[in-house]
C-alpha cells in the first residue's frame, strides 16, 4: 500500500517507510493512497472473534508490504498479551443505548497503549531486519509520553526523548514518564504547553541536517501506524453492537484528532457508522470550527481534562486534506495561514466535513457533574475526558442508532478531579501502586528549538 503526504509533494512511501519517517518532508502527516474496503460480509466475519484476530484483520491490507501475515500476526499477540482485560476493549452499558468502550485497559491506562504497544513490536522488528537504530521524540499532554516510553523503554535500537508540558500533566501521568530506570528513556520537562511541544518535535522533523543526523522518528499520531492501529476498536466495538446490520454512532473525547480520524477511517473501510461526535473541553477549537468553519487558535487554558488542552490539532489537517478534494496546495496553504493565527474552512469543505462529523464541548463544571452523575447513576467512575465524551454523547442520543462513548484513561490517572465530583480517590492498580515512591529522573528545557535539539544529540550515539 502507497501512503502520500497531505501536502502533496513529499514522497509516496510503503507501510514500513511511512512508519518509520513520521512527518512527511513537506512537513504533512502521510494518508493511505486509497482505503481498502470491508465488505459486509467480512464485517459480519468478525463476530466473536477475539480482538487480537479483529487486529489482523482490518489492519492487514494496510501493512501487508511490510510484514507477512504470520509475523504480523505475532507482534498483535505480543502487543495486547499485557492488557488487564481479556476482551482488550470492553463495552459498558451506561444507559438503554449509550455505551461506553473501556480503552484503558492497557499498561499505562489509557487508550494510547492500543496503538503504542504494537508500534512498539513493529518498530522493534523493523529495526532488527534492517540492523538501524532510530531516536523518537514525542511530544505529550500526559498519555502519548507515558505510553511511549512503555512500548520502548529498554530497547537497544531506540532512543526515547518525552516533550511534556512542565506543570500541565497530572502526577500520575509525570511519574509515568519520569519513574522508568532504563538509559534510553528521556523525559523533558517543556517550559510551554503542549502545543509548543508538538511545535518543536515538528520544527525537528523540518530541520533535515538534525532529522537525518539523530534518524528521528515520531510515535505521536503524526504516525500512520498510531491511527491505524486506533482504527481497530471502533471494528469490535460496532460488531459488538450488530454492525454490519445495524449502524453505530461514536461519541470521542478529542484533542489531536488522532483517535477521531481512526473512526473516520473505520468508515471509510465500510464499517457503517452513523455519526462521529467530536467531543472537547474548554478547548473547543474544533467544536467551534465544525460549526463555524473558523479555525481560530486562543490561549490554551488549563482544564482538569490536561490531555484535551490542545489548540493546534495535528491530524484535522487529514481530514481537511479528504474534505478538501485531497488537494495538497490548498492544505498546505492553510497549515502557513495557523501559522499566523486561524483560517477558515470553504463552504464546500466544511459541508464534506459535516458530512461524517459533529460536535459538542463541556465545560470544567459540565464535566464534574456527569463524573458525579455517573457515578451516581450509573456505578461507572469516568476520567474527565472520558466524562467529556459522555455529556457530549449525550447530546447526541439517537432511539434508533446505538451510541458508543469512548472511555480514554483510567479515573487513576486524574485521581483530583475524580475525588472532587464524586469524594472517591481511585486507587492505582496493583502493579503501579508504588508509583508514587519511586524516584524521578526528567531534564527541565527551554521552549528552544537550538537547545532542545543539542540536548538530544548529546545523549545519544551518533
Ligand atoms: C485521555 C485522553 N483522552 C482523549 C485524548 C484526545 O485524543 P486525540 O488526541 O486522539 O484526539 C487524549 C490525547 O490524545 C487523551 O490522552
Ligand atoms: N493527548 C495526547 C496528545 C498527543 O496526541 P497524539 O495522539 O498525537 O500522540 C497525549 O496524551 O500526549
Amino acid at each position: 500500500m502507497n501512503y502520500v503526504s497531505t501536502r502533496g509533494k513529499a514522497p509516496v512511501l510503503g507501510f514500513e517507510e511511512t512508519m518509520l519517517s513520521g512527518l512527511a518532508r513537506d512537513g504533512g502527516l502521510y494518508v493511505p493512497e486509497t482505503v481498502p474496503q470491508m465488505s459486509a460480509g467480512d464485517i459480519r466475519a468478525l463476530h466473536g472473534l477475539p480482538y487480537e484476530e479483529v487486529a489482523f484483520r482490518v489492519m492487514r491490507p494496510f501493512v501487508a508490504d511490510a510484514f507477512d501475515d504470520d509475523t504480523f500476526g505475532s507482534l498483535i499477540e505480543n502487543a495486547y498479551r499485557g492488557f488487564g482485560h481479556v476482551a482488550r476493549a470492553p463495552l459498558v452499558q451506561l444507559a438503554p443505548g449509550h455505551f461506553l468502550a473501556e480503552l484503558f485497559h492497557g499498561p499505562t491506562l489509557a487508550f494510547k497503549d492500543f496503538a503504542m504497544q504494537l508500534i512498539g513490536q513493529m518498530f522493534e522488528e523493523a529495526l532488527k531486519r534492517r540492523g538501524d537504530r532510530v531516536t523518537i521524540v514525542g511530544a505529550t499532554s500526559g498519555d502519548t509520553g507515558s505510553a511511549a516510553i512503555e512500548a520502548f523503554r529498554g530497547l537497544d535500537a531506540v532512543d526515547v526523548f518525552i516533550l511534556y508540558p512542565h506543570g500541565r500533566v497530572s502526577e500520575v501521568q509525570r511519574r509515568q514518564m519520569t519513574t522508568p530506570v532504563e538509559e534510553n528513556v528521556h523525559a523533558i520537562a517543556l517550559d510551554g504547553h503542549f502545543d509548543d511541544c508538538q511545535a518543536r518535535l515538528k520544527d525537528m522533523f523540518n530541520h533535515f541536517e538534525f532529522r537525518d543526523e539523530v534518524r528521528l522518528a515520531g510515535v505521536n499520531s503524526i504516525n500512520w501506524g498510531r491511527v491505524l492501529a486506533q482504527v481497530v476498536y471502533y471494528f469490535s466495538s460496532a460488531v459488538a453492537l450488530g454492525a454490519p446490520e445495524r449502524s453505530v454512532s461514536f461519541t470521542v473525547p478529542t484533542g489531536n484528532f488522532g483517535d477521531i480520524f481512526a473512526g473516520y477511517i473505520a468508515k471509510r473501510m465500510g464499517l457503517p457508522i452513523d455519526k462521529l461526535v467530536v467531543a472537547t473541553n474548554q478547548n473547543d477549537i474544533l467544536d467551534r470550527c465544525l460549526r463555524s468553519g473558523a479555525y481560530e487558535t486562543a490561549g490554551v487554558a488549563p482544564s482538569i481534562s490536561p490531555s484535551m488542552d490542545i489548540q493546534v490539532s495535528s491530524n484535522f489537517e487529514r481530514a481537511l486534506f479528504d474534505a478538501y478534494g485531497r488537494d495538497g496546495a490548498a492544505v498546505a496553504q492553510l497549515m502557513d495561514e495557523l501559522k499566523a493565527g486561524g483560517f477558515h474552512v470553504s463552504q464546500g469543505a466544511l459541508e464534506k466535513l459535516r458530512e461524517d462529523f459533529t460536535s459538542g464541548c463541556a465545560s470544567e463544571e459540565e464535566t464534574l457533574a456527569t463524573i458525579a452523575r455517573a457515578h451516581q447513576t450509573m456505578g461507572e467512575l469516568l476520567c474527565p475526558h472520558s466524562a467529556v465524551g459522555v455529556k457530549v454523547a449525550e447530546e447526541h442520543l439517537d432511539p434508533a442508532v446505538p451510541m458508543v462513548t469512548l472511555a480514554t484513561a483510567h479515573p487513576a490517572k486524574f485521581p483530583d478531579a475524580v475525588e472532587r465530583a464524586t469524594g472517591i480517590r481511585p486507587p492505582l492498580p496493583e502493579r503501579m501502586a508504588d508509583l508514587f515512591e519511586r524516584p524521578e529522573r526528567m531534564t527541565r528545557a527551554e521552549n528552544d528549538l537550538g537547545a532542545l535539539e543539542t540536548l538530544i544529540k548529546d545523549r545519544i550515539p551518533l
